[in-house]
């Protein structure tokens, strides 16, 4: 949308999404980079030991522990929160741990070639669908939806590496966000913004949960890490990563998708309708502190990784 990237060219779609920008000043509701947004902090949940984690399930058995001995995790956050940072810390911390990347290079290369032009042209037609989402998210949303979800699913879907499943201490396949995060973070405030309307999300939700419920056990976790910051905190970070595509990327728009986060992980208000996910334990780690430049913060973090996988 013209309000994501200013110098983007104006063309008809352009002055279409010109003219939404211009109706949306009048009525906030339809643009989400216009919106006012207020944050809000939650509780954790106060029948927990340690004041990080909550819902631990002690002594359930989930439906993991008879086919395999890997447990899943996926680590949650607001964008440029540290997810990948952090993330690489756990990759060097134990070898029995494996993490899994968001697929971001998969959304920013989407080859299209029809059967035709493969046999005639060596070069295919690449699209970067994370800009045509952030540049115009009122047509691209649902269509970044269904790719994210669907790429997600994919990684959530791939077999632990031999090294895990041979492994004899706890190993833990780790994903970077989750086809979860997919639906009740993004797709869900896209949805409240009016960047996906209401056909577009009850069809969304439909196959969303048709394909939870097919696959089962293969796409559960066992736990989620949150790293929770300020948006300013993260705003901060987006803009010294510089990736091109978030360059029109304003504090609403994190602030918006901080409350959700708050929603889902903390004060547990986002309808969720998946049983074993309604339960699911949630370590919070507060991700304002610059761990980068602190080993002492580092080992306090992987301590706290170490003992909430311990109880998954
Ligand atoms: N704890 C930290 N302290 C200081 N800088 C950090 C910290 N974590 C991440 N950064 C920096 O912030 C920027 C964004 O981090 P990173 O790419 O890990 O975020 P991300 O959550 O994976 O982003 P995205 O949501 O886009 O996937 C990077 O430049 C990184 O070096
Ligand atoms: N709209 C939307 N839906 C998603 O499911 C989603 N997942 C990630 N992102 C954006 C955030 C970062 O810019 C970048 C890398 O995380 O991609 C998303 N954007």
């Amino acid at each position: 949308m013209a309000a994501l990237l200013p110098h983007v060219s104006v063309t008809v779609r352009g002055l279409r999404q010109l003219w939404i920008f211009a109706s949306s000043r009048r009525k906030p509701s339809n643009c989400f980079i216009l919106r006012e947004m207020t944050t809000s902090c939650g509780v954790m949940n106060k029948n927990t030991r340690d004041p990080n984690v909550s819902s631990l399930r002690k002594h359930s058995i989930s439906s993991k522990d008879a086919a395999s001995p890997v447990r899943r995790v996926s680590i949650e956050g607001n964008i440029a929160v540290g997810k990948s940072t952090f993330a690489k810390l756990l990759q060097s911390a134990s070898p029995d741990w494996e993490v899994m990347t968001e697929p971001v290079s998969e959304w920013q290369n989407i080859e299209g070639k029809t059967s035709k032009e493969r046999d005639s042209s060596p070069h295919a037609t690449v699209s970067n669908l994370l800009q045509m989402m952030y540049q115009d998210p009122q047509r691209w949303s649902y269509t970044f939806q269904t790719y994210s979800c669907m790429t997600r699913l994919r990684t959530q879907l791939q077999p632990p590496p031999a090294r895990l499943l041979n492994s004899k201490a706890l190993p833990v396949q780790v994903y970077e966000r989750s086809i979860y995060s997919d639906r009740y973070i993004f797709a869900l405030n896209m949805f409240e913004l009016g960047c996906i309307n209401a056909t577009e999300w009850m069809v969304y939700q439909d196959w969303h949960s048709l394909l939870v419920e097919q696959f089962g056990h293969q796409v559960e976790l066992e736990g989620i890490i949150y790293l929770r910051a300020s948006p300013q905190k993260c705003m901060e970070r987006l803009k010294l990563r510089g990736r091109p595509e978030e360059k029109g990327v304003q504090l609403d728009y994190l602030e918006g998708l901080h409350e959700q986060h708050e929603k889902w992980l903390v004060e547990k208000s986002t309808e969720i309708h998946f049983k074993k996910l309604k339960n699911i334990p949630v370590l919070q780690l507060d991700a304002n502190m610059e761990f980068k430049s602190d080993p002492e913060a580092r080992e306090e973090f992987i301590t706290k990784v170490k003992n909430f996988f311990s109880a998954l």
